[in-house]
């Protein structure tokens, strides 16, 4: 039961790298990861900032790694042209993109202050 437990862990863990691996999106968040939390650490953030930090960043993977779960499996059942294929992968893309939009309101209004009064 634990073992089973460990293995799901082990393949979600390689889901995750496998997608890093191919997606390029997904290697544009985790620059963007890296960033974000080397500039929190010089900022100071507060620990509330913190948890708005970590919630957006968790959503855009999660949204990008379930955007490129559904990409696979529209390529997989519907290789040739079709109407609800680019749709489901629109749509897909789509939610990806509001997550963005959103985890880009946080940033500007968490670091935008701060960045501003270390400018000034
Ligand atoms: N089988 C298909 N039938 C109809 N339209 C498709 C199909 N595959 C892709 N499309 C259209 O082409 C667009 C791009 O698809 P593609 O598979 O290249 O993904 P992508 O958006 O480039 O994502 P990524 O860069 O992460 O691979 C889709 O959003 C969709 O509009």
């Amino acid at each position: 039961m634990v073992r089973r437990r460990v293995a799901s862990f082990g393949y979600a863990f390689q889901g995750v790298w496998s997608a890093l691996k191919t997606e390029v999106h997904l290697q544009f968040h985790a620059a963007a990861t890296v960033i974000v939390i080397g500039l929190g650490l010089y900022l100071g953030l507060a620990r509330w900032e913190w948890v708005a930090v970590a919630v957006a960043i968790g959503a855009v993977w999660s949204a990008e790694l379930v955007n490129t779960a559904i990409e696979t499996i529209v390529d997989l059942v519907s290789p040739e042209y079709h109407p609800l294929a680019g749709r489901a992968k629109d749509v897909a893309a789509g939610a990806v993109l509001v997550m963005a939009v959103a985890a880009l309101a946080v940033g500007l209004l968490i670091f935008g202050p701060k960045l501003w009064a270390l400018l000034a």
